[in-house]
């Protein structure tokens, strides 16, 4: 998609929670760093003034950043304008045609059930000339209904034109996996089935979902994380390296790992409910959603046969934070290692979250000669300097027509494939206490593989 600057970033669903938690106060950024050049249309079903519209996201801005500068905010409200009016009706769309210039940017931060009606509406007002589309997740509930979104939007949309919004590609140390890997041999030779024996990813928070009961309790954990963020995150991992620098070379790859992963059994996926769950407002009473999943895959490639992968991610667990964990084989028990059965194996952590970090996990020996961990650490923002956040980054490169960090159609079928059978046919939900690290089932799925690891947390400041 080169060549394609938006003349004008349209969003719908201004008034919404991810605008004002991540997309007013990532325009605000770019604005600050004299990266926006276009005007910024909001719109809602909420009638407000300009001024109120106005107001509405300096509040937003203010409660996001903690170094808010009415001068840049000044710049940005001279940007921004706002048209009430209901997505389905066709008057929004005359109303939008009269504000619009050439090579408009949509961003849908709506219901998802709105998806296809509002890009149908677009069409149908000949605004799609010329344009881009961005969805936030989720694309579809399951194979089927995503099928039936991709059919609808390719009638009326070129696919190349449609930029799926999943926010982990747009966090740095994600991004960074590709170059890590492939551009340090150290780690480019250690990663395989010759050397590792297991993968962990980690994905937990401590947060309850209170204040999202309805949202949460229809979809639950496998739909809102793995499907998307733990599986992008995966193929990125896993992935062989790209024959090229374009995007169809980076999806080429990953489009192998997604092919390469068998359909999870519904044996192979424990799932978890925290206790207290069920009087969360909106959840629906006897729900067996899942706020808690671990699975096990499988990469049926030359890579990672034999290697077994495993995801877990849950809500009310003891900390939030999010990992990958490569876990080495042994090295052979030579007689000369004292006591070498007490060996631990090397680890390999990228943190993704908080605060971005690499540790290395080795072993040696201390002057009483027992045998001790050595962790090689060091931070992202240390040695590659303070990251940007994953939607300002990734709302400026939809603004550039740059469509490397989205999901795209292919990827979330497969991803959908890969979870069909533990979605159609769930096991029940085991309960755990909040705070503690998941149903006891989950330390069966590693059984005869190495334990979960706690996540790596930051040192306390
Ligand atoms: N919130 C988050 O942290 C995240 C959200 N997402 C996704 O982003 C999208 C938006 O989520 P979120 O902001 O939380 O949702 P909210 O319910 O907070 O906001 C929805 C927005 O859509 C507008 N809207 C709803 N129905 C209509 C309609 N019929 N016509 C016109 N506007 C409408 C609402 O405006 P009004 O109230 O005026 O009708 C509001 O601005 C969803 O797809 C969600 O899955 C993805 C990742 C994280
Ligand atoms: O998409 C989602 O992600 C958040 C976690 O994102 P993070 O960037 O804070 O790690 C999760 O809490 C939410 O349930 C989910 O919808």
């Amino acid at each position: 998609m080169a060549d394609w600057n938006a003349g004008a970033l349209v969003i719908f669903g201004i008034t919404g929670d991810l605008a004002a938690k991540m997309t007013l106060p990532a325009l605000y950024r770019l604005e600050q760093r004299g990266e926006l050049h276009c005007p910024v249309i909001g719109t809602a079903t909420a009638s407000l003034s300009r001024a109120e519209f106005t107001e509405l996201a300096r509040r937003s801005v203010e409660k996001a950043v903690d170094d808010f500068d009415p001068a840049v905010f000044a710049r940005l409200s001279r940007r921004l304008s706002y048209l009430s009016g209901e997505a389905t009706d066709p008057e929004l769309y005359q109303a939008l045609a009269s504000h619009l210039t050439a090579r408009p940017l949509y961003y849908l931060a709506l219901p998802p059930s709105l998806f296809a009606t509002v890009a149908e509406r677009l069409a149908a007002a000949g605004l799609l000339t010329d344009a881009r589309v961005a969805l936030e997740k989720p694309f579809g509930s399951d194979l089927a209904s995503a099928r039936e979104l991709r059919g609808r939007l390719n009638e009326i949309l070129d696919e190349q034109h449609v930029l799926l919004v999943d926010h982990f590609l747009g966090k740095e140390p994600v991004t960074e996996i590709e170059y890590l890997r492939f551009a340090n041999h150290v780690l480019a030779e250690l990663w395989d089935r010759d050397s590792v024996t297991a993968i962990q990813i980690t994905m937990a928070e401590n947060l309850d979902v209170a204040g999202r009961g309805r949202f949460y309790d229809q979809v639950g954990a496998l739909r809102d994380v793995v499907q998307n963020h733990l599986l992008q995150l995966l193929a990125l991992v896993a992935m062989d390296a790209p024959v090229g620098s374009s995007v169809a070379d980076l999806r080429a790859k990953k489009l192998e790992i997604f092919r390469a992963i068998p359909a999870v059994e519904p044996a192979d996926c424990v799932r978890g409910q925290y206790e207290g769950y069920q009087g969360v407002p909106g959840v629906a009473p006897g729900s067996n959603t899942e706020t808690y999943v671990a699975l096990k895959l499988a990469i049926d490639n030359w890579r990672w046969a034999g290697v077994p992968i495993f995801l877990r991610a849950g809500k009310c667990l003891p900390a939030s934070a999010t990992e990958v964990r490569l876990i080495f084989k042994h090295t052979p028990r030579l007689r000369f290692l004292p006591d070498a059965a007490q060996v631990e194996a090397n680890q390999l952590v990228l943190r993704i979250s908080p605060d971005p970090a690499f540790r290395l996990r080795l072993s040696g020996l201390d002057s009483a000669r027992q045998w001790r961990p050595v962790r090689l650490d060091t931070t992202f923002e240390r040695d590659l300097g303070a990251p940007r956040s994953p939607y300002e980054r990734l709302l400026a490169d939809a603004l550039a027509g740059d469509d490397r960090l989205f999901a795209w159609q292919d990827a979330v079928a497969e991803s959908w494939r890969i979870l069909r059978p533990a979605l159609a046919y769930p096991r029940p939900a085991r309960w755990y206490a909040p705070g503690t690290w998941g149903p006891s089932a989950a330390d069966d799925l590693v059984d005869g593989y190495p334990a979960w690891q706690p996540p790596w947390l930051p040192a306390p400041r």
